[in-house]
């Protein structure tokens, strides 16, 4: 079983890396399942807002089905932006071979990336109608990792790269797993 929780700012790269590390761990045989924050919490519980709590809450019902999923065998890859350090703690505490990737961007490229609009929201005046009050990184907390297993700097790095290296931390820490799933 291996479960890792990538963790970042929405748009640095964790669906992307998510989803191109998936498709060569299940080229290579590999049983995997990605848990993409933004697309549980649309699908599953939609209820659930961005307050802390809520965040909270939703990291914990994801660590919930990833631990279940681990126990089939499954590689299990978090993505979601997962702001807070002791909820990660929480969950590598269920887990203690879990790892966390800090896929770290910083604003200035995020901002110009902006796939989803959502930092030219985050940037509108107080009064303005869609403006977003509560945009991790701008005007919400982002507690970065203290000692993530891995770091990786979409700012610095291209997809390829970053990939490989995702690719090749996690190939690693499965040499050491009996357990994942292997055809
Ligand atoms: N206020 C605010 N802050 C952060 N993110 C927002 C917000 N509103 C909407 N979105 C969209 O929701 C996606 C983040 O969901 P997560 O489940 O990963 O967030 S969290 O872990 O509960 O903090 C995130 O997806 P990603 O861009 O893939 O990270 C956003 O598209
Ligand atoms: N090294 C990199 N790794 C991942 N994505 C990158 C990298 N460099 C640029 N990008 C781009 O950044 C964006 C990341 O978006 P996405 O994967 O949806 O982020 P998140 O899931 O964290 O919100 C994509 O448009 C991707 O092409």
């Amino acid at each position: 079983m291996l479960f890792v929780q990538l963790t970042g700012l929405s748009g640095a790269g964790k669906t992307t890396l998510s989803r191109r590390v998936s498709s060569q761990l299940t080229n290579l045989g590999y049983g995997v399942e990605v848990l993409d924050g933004d697309q549980y919490r649309q699908r599953l519980w939609p209820e659930l807002t961005f307050s802390a709590l809520d965040r909270q809450e939703n990291i914990r019902r994801l660590g919930f089905i990833g631990q279940r999923m681990t126990h089939h065998g499954l590689v299990v890859i978090l993505a979601a932006i997962n702001p807070y350090e002791h909820i990660r703690a929480e969950l590598k505490a269920m887990m203690p071979t879990s790892k966390v990737v800090f896929v770290d961007c910083d604003l200035p490229t995020l901002m110009q990336r902006d796939t989803k609009g959502l930092y030219a929201r985050a940037l509108l005046p107080e009064d303005h109608a869609d403006k977003i009050t509560n945009l991790t990184g701008v005007n919400d907390p982002y507690e970065r990792p203290a000692s993530p297993d891995l770091l990786i700097n979409t700012s610095l790095e291209t997809e390829a790269i970053s990939e490989q290296k995702l690719l090749n931390a996690i190939l690693n820490w499965l040499k050491s797993d009996s357990t994942a799933y292997q055809i």
